[in-house]
């Protein structure tokens, strides 16, 4: 079970540049040209966690594993894009597909660079963007509800119940708003809105790419984007692709010499990545030992047999117990048997939900 964070934005505002230097690789064709991308690539990502070095410090542990989110570098798209202009409705479904969206906007001067709507100016290409994704839903929507107008009066509840969500949703895409701002939802519509997969419903972060020398202080633009994504009350990230590609290849002191020759603590990638992963509504915990410390994902308010089943399907299928200590308990009384002896490790049963940062030793039995 994999989350993943979609990279949206206009052509050539250097999603593919971010993509290679998020995933190490140069497996996306980064290039001065609109739609250099076609298809999309994708890429898993080490989400950075300090707590897991703590964890691994205490046990010594032999090695590290961070848990994983995916990145997919998707084509840019343009004005007209729902209606099949540009790669128009191929890369849509690529975007219906991903569990929230990292939007790039591009921040920089470069007159050698090619804006698709000639200058730069992010807010107006995050309308643009929006815009399209926008139509699309109203689009989808409208053929959904015309097929449901029909069940309905047929007497059946759920086309009823559908239909209902449907229009308020479809009102609030009229008044040029994205669906995940809709408020005045119901309980049980607020939970059947994502099996709705509409493009505008997934969570947003805005990710300001940057010239070199912007990257530790950001700049005009990127104020304004930080005003429009305050008053939507999302997340914003600034960060040069441009560097950012080059910190990726240099070895672990470089990289530290460099950042602080930057003015920079830690990379704009891992500032995106966790950005990314707080999108997603995960919970990460541990497991830890002499041989490994591991952190893993999973889903808010899965319980312990689920977290055990990421792990292996046999820890799931078998799971009798979970022998829990919370994070801060973990490094109060530095390390496991320090914990035992303070009584605070648990164990937790079958309906046990996980809280962030759960040290879990699984009991199970095939
Ligand atoms: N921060 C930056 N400063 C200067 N140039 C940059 C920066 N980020 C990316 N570029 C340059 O912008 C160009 C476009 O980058 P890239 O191919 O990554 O864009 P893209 O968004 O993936 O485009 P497409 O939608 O066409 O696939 C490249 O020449 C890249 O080197
Ligand atoms: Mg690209």
């Amino acid at each position: 079970m994999g989350f993943n964070c979609g990279i949206v934005g206009l052509p050539n505002v250097g999603k593919s540049t971010l993509f290679n230097a998020l995933t190490q690789t140069a497996a996306a064709e980064a290039a001065n040209y609109p739609f250099c991308t076609i298809e999309p690539n994708t890429g898993r990502v080490s989400v950075p966690d300090s707590r897991l070095d703590e964890l691994a410090v205490l046990a010594k542990s032999a090695t590290i594993i961070p848990t994983q989110l995916e990145f997919v570098d998707i084509a840019g798209l343009v004005r007209g894009a729902s209606q099949g202009e540009g790669l128009g409705n191929k890369f849509l479904g690529t975007i219906r597909e991903v569990d929230a969206i990292a939007h790039v906007l591009r921040c920089f001067e470069d007159t050698e660079i090619t804006h698709v709507d000639g200058d730069v100016d992010p807010v107006r290409d995050a309308a643009t963007v929006e815009t399209e994704l926008m139509l699309a839903d109203l689009d989808s929507l409208e053929k959904r509800m015309a097929a449901l107008v029909k069940k309905s009066r047929g007497g059946d509840i759920d086309a009823k119940a559908d239909l209902a969500l449907m229009e308020k949703l479809f009102a609030h895409l009229s008044d040029g708003k994205p669906v995940r701002s809709t408020d005045g939802l119901t309980d049980a519509e607020t939970l059947r809105l994502p099996y709705l997969q509409l493009l505008t419903s997934k969570p947003v972060l805005y990710v300001c790419n940057v010239a070199e020398g912007d990257a530790a202080t950001g700049n005009d633009y990127t104020k304004l984007v930080a005003e429009k994504a305050a008053s939507e009350g999302a997340a914003h990230v600034v960060v040069s692709a441009a560097i950012e590609s080059e910190i990726a290849q240099l070895e672990d002191d470089d990289k530290a010499e460099f950042l602080s020759e930057l003015g920079l603590s830690e990379t704009g990638l891992s500032r995106l990545i966790r950005a990314g992963y707080g999108l997603l509504d995960l919970l990460t915990f541990f497991t830890v030992g002499p041989k490994e410390a591991r952190a893993w994902t999973v889903a808010a308010g899965a319980s312990a047999p689920q977290a055990a089943g990421v792990i292996h399907t046999d820890f799931q299928r078998g799971f009798i117990r979970a022998e829990t200590i919370s994070f801060a308990d973990y490094i109060a009384c530095q390390g496991e048997s320090g914990a035992k002896d303070a009584g605070k490790l648990r164990v937790e049963g079958s309906d046990y939900k996980v809280v962030d940062g759960d040290v879990f030793h699984f009991r199970f039995n095939v």
